[in-house]
């Protein structure tokens, strides 16, 4: 039997997507926001494809038909997943995929931030150099990575990929996560011992705003907060504050609590020298985004087949 695929964002991933091979219409748009219009385009879907357009528990109510909602990311917290479940619609994401991409941005951020290297650039623009008495200036303290400690929360598959990129820096590496592994130790750890902390947990109702201000008070002053993970891990305001008044030394940011940030952000609307804030574009290398979305669509052939993969459970 035919059946009806429906991609709600395709904009938000620039690679192709090949040919389904069972019977099937498939109809994409390219991007998709309201409730309105998501139960009106997946009526009579009996698989969404989506990246991050919100599929609540009000909208899946109204969509009888839905049988997989096949993730084009690792992240699914759009997903209301007890409200898919009770629906007996499957959930499946992807996995793996940007075990280069991220970790390369992270250390992109994290080169950036303890050597200051845009702040430095920014003055050099302003003409800051040409006034300068000396060679050089030291407006901004530099930090070697070599020899300092990388903290990660969250040591699944892309924590590993990091962890082995930092170790080949001369990092020491710790790492904490809820999931019991040889050598971890605990959270209290992470932000009292680390210079450079990086987040990779999932948004969930458990490590919602697991950084505020108290733990940021904990880290050391001179210590980098880099969130590539998801917004709402950590309190904004929280750590605005901190970067205003010294607690920590700088963060580097590829996600925020509300994507794209329409009415505003503090964090992106913040003109400070030690916070890098980019447009959640960490996966997005050109070679990762062909391996998601081929992974995209396996796991739709395999959800098919009778043989899910990549189900995420509530
Ligand atoms: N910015 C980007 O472009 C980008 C790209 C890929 C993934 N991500 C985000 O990164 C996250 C991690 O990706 P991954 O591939 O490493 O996922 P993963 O599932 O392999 O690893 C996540 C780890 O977090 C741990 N964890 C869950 N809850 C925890 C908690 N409360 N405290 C401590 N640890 C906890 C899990 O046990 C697991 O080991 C994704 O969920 C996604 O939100 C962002
Ligand atoms: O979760 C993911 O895979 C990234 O955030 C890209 O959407």
């Amino acid at each position: 039997m035919t059946k009806k695929i429906v991609f709600l964002d395709r904009e938000s991933l620039d690679a192709k997507v090949r040919a389904f091979t069972f019977p099937h219409e498939y109809v994409e748009y390219e991007s998709t926001w309201t409730p309105e219009e998501i139960v009106e385009r997946l009526t009579g879907a009996e698989i969404a494809l989506i990246n991050k357009v919100p599929m609540r528990a009000d909208t899946l109510a109204q969509l009888p038909d839905l049988k997989l909602i096949a993730v084009a990311a690792t992240g699914t917290d759009v997903v209301d997943k007890a409200a898919a479940k009770a629906q007996g619609i499957t959930v499946v994401n992807i996995r793996n995929y940007a075990f280069n991409t991220v970790p390369e941005h992270v250390v992109g951020l994290m080169f950036a931030l303890r050597r200051a290297i845009v702040p430095y650039a920014n003055s050099v623009r302003r003409g800051d150099w040409a006034k300068s008495t000396q060679f050089c200036y030291f407006d901004y303290p530099i930090y070697d990575i070599a020899g300092s400690t990388l903290g990660i929360v969250g040591y699944g598959a892309l924590g590993k990929s990091i962890a082995k990129r930092a170790e080949a820096l001369g990092m020491k590496v710790i790492a904490y996560d809820v999931f019991p592994q040889e050598g971890l130790v605990d959270f209290e750890t992470i932000l009292t011992q680390s210079d450079v902390i990086t987040l990779h947990v999932p948004l969930t109702p458990d490590t919602r705003n697991m950084i505020g201000a108290e733990q940021l008070a904990k880290m050391k002053r001179s210590a980098i907060l880099i969130n590539t993970a998801r917004g709402g891990l950590v309190d904004e305001a929280a750590l605005l504050e901190a970067l205003k008044n010294g607690t920590i030394a700088g963060a580097g940011f590829d996600v925020v609590a509300q994507e794209p940030p329409k009415d505003g952000n503090i964090l992106c609307d913040a003109d400070l020298p030690n916070l890098i804030v980019t447009p959640h574009v960490a996966w997005a290398s050109k070679e990762a985004m062909q391996i998601l979305a081929d992974q995209l669509v396996d796991n739709v052939e395999a959800f098919v087949a009778g043989k899910p993969q990549n189900v995420v459970e509530g």
